[in-house]
């Protein structure tokens, strides 16, 4: 039987599937690939040499109906009901954890027609074995309350930059840290709400509990068993502390996220993600921030004239950075302060001790959340690092019937990739697209810091291992908020592009708005810009993000791999 669904007002068409029980399940899709309910039909044709054709006509009204769900069906003329189906499984899709791979896959499968349930733990803002939440690390314990955090932090430079404009501010303003996290709490709890009333909504069955593996289509959950034909973990991954003597007294992004009482003095180890928006949160909140950092420059990994670039603009800000250092003891006095003894890393000098310390935040990594659920007794592959090991399209590399989405696996742990990889899951199983499969070609990544470093692509030194003929072109400025605003903030635009082929490879950006800037350009280059069309495109101004579509001289020229215009970085 073959179904074809003709959407009025919308870009659509497609799909077919006679659902065991007779009835047509019919997908109408949008440009975008979102799913909308069809739920009138006009016409059957029969096809001779085929079962029958039909062609289902609905309007843009009849269709508004979710943001994504998929089916229905009608009731073919010409269908046969057939009997019941003999199921094997209480379920199609059962998915262990509600974060936000577990839910975006959960939601997206059950509205392509997939019986599915989720378990999830109880609620707590700091995760544990037994702790969780829907929303997951996302929601109440990773990017939701720290870009709150991070806002809070901002009207401090927005205070001081107002002051250039004319503003006057009479006596110290107050920062009241308790009612800002009491706020924070509360809207965490209706996100996460949120999330557990849109699974209902989507008939996910919503299990609240601990799921383990009993065997390749068992999760026992609270005790009861329940089978299914695919199961997708989707545990996420956990902060894991290094081990020097004294961690016990050092805390993880969970606990920082959730203090009571603001740090007066606040060291933070590792200057990741988490380390570098940490540290300029509490440095805006008003707190001493000392970072001890392996590398001369935090941020390993990204482009390095932005990382040398952001550095100047945390210590401009007044974050003390002790680069080539690495933590050995942390010890607590009498009076609950903590003093942390530092030593050289891969350098000459004398370890040093920071002293009346009030939080050491170890921010040295994630873990994927793999042990005690089964997975290795079931025969379930994990990689050297723990991560649940699957192939291109999420699927266990050893089990069939298990599939991976999100941190759990070791590929790129961000929500919108979570998503991503569930949406992609959902379509390959149940959506009729075998082909399916997470699309990693153009990822943009911000870290929330003081100034934002966002990026999408190659970085220089990557683009000239891999690409060998390179133009770089960078530019710094002064935010035009700065001209009267505090001084010495500065902002960095870079583009890497293909001497070859012209194509640009990456951008990158330093400065207050970077996250809002990024996303447009990583659809730019996601199509493929050149730096021809870059340069094609009209500014917008005055903004910061002109500064992309006026870079007219390369930087620095690589051919063959080696520098040959500009200054080494
Ligand atoms: C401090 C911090 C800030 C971040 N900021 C950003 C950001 O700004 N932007 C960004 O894109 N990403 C950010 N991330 C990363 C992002 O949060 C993760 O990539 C994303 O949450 C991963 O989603 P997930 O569903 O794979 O895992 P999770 O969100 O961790 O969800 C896994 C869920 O599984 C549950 N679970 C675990 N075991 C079981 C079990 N046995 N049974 C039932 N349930 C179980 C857990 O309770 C949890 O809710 C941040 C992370 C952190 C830690
Ligand atoms: N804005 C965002 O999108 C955002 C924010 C936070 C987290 N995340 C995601 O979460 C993931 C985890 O973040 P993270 O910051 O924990 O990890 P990370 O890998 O980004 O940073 C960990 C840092 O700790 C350092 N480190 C490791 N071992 C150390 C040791 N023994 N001593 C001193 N330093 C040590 C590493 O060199 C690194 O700089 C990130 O990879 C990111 O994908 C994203």
């Amino acid at each position: 039987m073959h179904v074809s669904i003709a959407c009025m007002h919308y870009r659509s068409a497609e799909t077919v599937k006679v659902a065991s029980h007779g009835f047509l399940t019919a997908k109408c899709w949008w440009g975008n690939g979102l799913l909308f309910k069809a739920t009138s039909a006009s016409r059957a044709v029969p096809i001779p040499g085929r079962a029958m054709y039909k062609t289902v006509l609905c309007s843009s009204t009849a269709i508004r109906k979710g943001l994504h769900t998929p089916e229905v069906t009608h009731k073919g003329p010409k269908a046969k009901r057939q009997k019941p189906p003999q199921h094997q499984y209480d379920f199609d899709l059962f998915t262990i954890g509600g974060g936000s791979a577990g839910v975006r896959a959960a939601r997206y499968s059950a509205g392509m027609g997939a019986k599915v349930a989720l378990c999830e733990l109880p609620r707590d803002f700091i995760s544990s074995e037994d702790k969780g939440g829907t929303g997951g690390t996302c929601v109440l314990r990773g990017c939701v309350p720290k870009k709150l955090m991070a806002i809070a932090g901002l009207f401090s430079e927005d205070m001081q930059d107002a002051q250039g404009f004319g503003w006057k501010l009479h006596g110290k303003p107050e920062f009241d840290f308790h009612a800002l996290q009491q706020n924070k709490r509360r809207e965490l709890e209706r996100l996460s709400d949120t999330y557990k009333n849109n699974l209902e909504k989507a008939e996910v069955q919503f299990i609240e509990g601990r799921g383990k593996l009993i065997d390749q289509n068992t999760v026992e959950v609270n005790g009861s068993q329940y089978k299914a034909k695919h199961i997708l973990v989707a545990t996420g991954s956990f902060a894991s502390k290094i081990p020097i003597e004294g961690a016990e007294h050092a805390i993880t992004s969970d606990e920082i996220l959730n203090l009571d009482v603001l740090p007066e003095k606040l060291v933070v180890v590792g200057a990741g993600y988490i380390g570098c928006e940490q540290a300029c949160i509490f440095n805006n909140l008003g707190t001493e921030v000392h970072f001890i950092v392996r590398q001369d420059l935090p941020l390993a990994g990204f482009d390095k004239e932005a990382r040398q670039f952001v550095l100047e603009q945390y210590e401009r800000a007044g974050i003390h950075f002790h680069g080539c250092s690495s933590p050995s003891k942390i010890s607590k006095g009498a009076n609950g302060k903590l003093t942390i003894t530092v030593e050289p890393y891969k350098r000459e000098g004398d370890p040093f001790d920071i002293k009346g310390v009030d939080e050491v935040l170890l921010a040295t990594g994630r873990k994927s959340r793999t042990k005690g659920i089964g997975l290795e007794e079931i025969g379930v592959e994990l990689d050297d690092k723990g991560a649940l090991k699957v192939d291109d399209r999420s699927r266990s590399v050893s089990v069939d019937s298990i599939w991976g989405i999100g941190d759990v696996t070791s590929r790129v742990p961000l929500t919108p990739v979570a998503r991503m990889e569930g949406t992609q899951l959902a379509l390959h199983l149940f959506g009729g697209r075998s082909e399916a499969k997470p699309d990693y070609k153009a990822v943009p990544s911000v870290v929330f810091s003081s100034p934002q470093l966002a990026y999408v692509g190659m970085d220089e030194a990557g683009a000239v291992e891999e690409v060998k003929d390179v133009d770089v072109y960078s530019s710094t400025s002064t935010p035009m908020k700065n001209s009267l605003g505090r001084d010495g903030v500065k902002e960095l635009v870079k583009v890497v592009v293909s001497a070859k082929d012209d194509k640009v490879l990456g951008f990158h950006m330093v400065g207050s708005e970077a996250s809002e800037i990024m996303q447009g350009f990583a659809a730019a280059l996601y199509c493929g810009i050149t730096k021809t069309q870059l340069d094609a495109t009209v500014g917008i101004h005055p903004s910061s993000a002109e500064e992309f579509v006026t870079l007219a001289k390369p930087t620095r020229q690589y051919r063959g791999g080696e520098l040959t215009e500009g200054d080494a970085l």
